[in-house]
């Protein structure tokens, strides 16, 4: 079993019942991983998702390998008989084989490089390691996905959900952002919400910034934030760069910062951010210090997102 993308789930509810009972006894399970390794390779800088993670495996007991590739890996080639005489060093092949020999589970982080639009929606860092490794691979951000977050932010909506509506209008607004950021989060942000059963889902952001069309389907999109916003239980900001014009940022218009006058438009809603955020760019002071910002909430059923996922996991290696 691998867990690449939220789809690997079959019932969102099961899943997201099982994390909340984990959470309530992390250390149930501290002997299934007894004697066994993830390794957690890092392309890019991680806070939550090294923590969270590695808190997870040491609550199955497991061990845990970390490697950053940033600045201490060797520069890894994913194409098929490339001739290797300019940057990369180690081809793929190699560098999946000989760490699956060490780990029992992978765990990597490869960012989008916002360049090249088809070699990132090929998924090339993680499909090379999953042609590769002969160990279960876990993505903890990739190019289009980041699973391991959307997971912990259905655990979070069921935590917070106002338990007096059957139906919660969930929204997912784009933000502006200084840099190019990838469209992962918001992706499977997207993937998750079209799992759920008895919640409304609508995503806003600026005209020319719709996300893949292979990944929203048929997604209701407002392009009037504010109209968005009306009556929602739960907003979820992220910013992310434009898909069309791949990996630019061709709006960084402050009216798409999210206020408390925003706010008020919601039915008293929570508000939610994957991390880290840039204050008073993407949110004001006001929202993410305020009563209803659930992002450390947010943040700490990653834990539980991934225990899970490497519990379910070992149970089948
Ligand atoms: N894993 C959570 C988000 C990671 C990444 N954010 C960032 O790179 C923010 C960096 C900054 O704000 O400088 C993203 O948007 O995919
Ligand atoms: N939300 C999240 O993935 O945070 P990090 O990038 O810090 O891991």
């Amino acid at each position: 079993m691998n867990y690449i993308s939220i789809k690997e789930i079959n019932s969102l509810s099961k899943w997201v019942n099982q994390a909340i009972k984990i959470k309530k006894n992390p250390l149930k399970n501290q002997s299934l991983g007894k004697n066994k390794t993830l390794g957690m390779l890092f392309f890019n800088p991680s806070l939550r998702t090294r923590l969270s993670t590695q808190k997870a495996a040491m609550n199955l007991g497991m061990n845990v390998m970390v490697m950053n590739f940033t600045n201490e890996g060797w520069t890894l080639e994913f194409e098929d008989g490339a001739v290797m005489n300019s940057g990369a060093s180690e081809h793929i092949k190699e560098a999946a084989e000989v760490v699956s020999q060490y780990c029992d589970i992978i765990a990597i982080r490869a960012f989008a490089g916002l360049v090249d639009k088809e070699k990132d929606y090929q998924e090339t860092v993680i499909s090379g390691f999953l042609k590769y490794a002969t160990v279960p691979i876990v993505n903890m951000e990739s190019a289009i996905r980041h699973p391991l977050q959307s997971l912990a932010d259905a655990i979070t909506m069921e935590e917070f959900k106002p338990r007096h509506k059957n139906k919660q209008k969930v929204v997912l607004s784009w933000a502006p952002h200084p840099k190019a950021l990838p469209q992962a989060v918001a992706n499977s942000f997207v993937e998750m919400m079209q799992m759920q059963k008895d919640m409304d889902f609508v995503i806003t952001h600026p005209e020319g910034y719709e996300l893949s069309p292979e990944i929203t389907k048929d997604c209701v999109i407002e392009y009037d934030q504010d109209k968005a916003f009306e009556n929602a239980d739960f907003v979820y900001v992220k910013n992310w760069s434009n898909f069309k014009d791949y990996g630019k940022v061709t709006n960084s218009d402050p009216n798409w910062t999210v206020t408390a006058e925003k706010m008020a438009l919601t039915n008293n809603g929570k508000f939610m951010h994957c991390l880290p955020v840039r204050r008073n760019v993407i949110v004001t002071d006001e929202v993410l210090d305020g009563e209803n910002s659930i992002v450390i909430e947010q943040a700490n059923n990653r834990t539980y997102s991934a225990q899970l996922v490497l519990q379910k996991i070992l149970k089948k290696i």
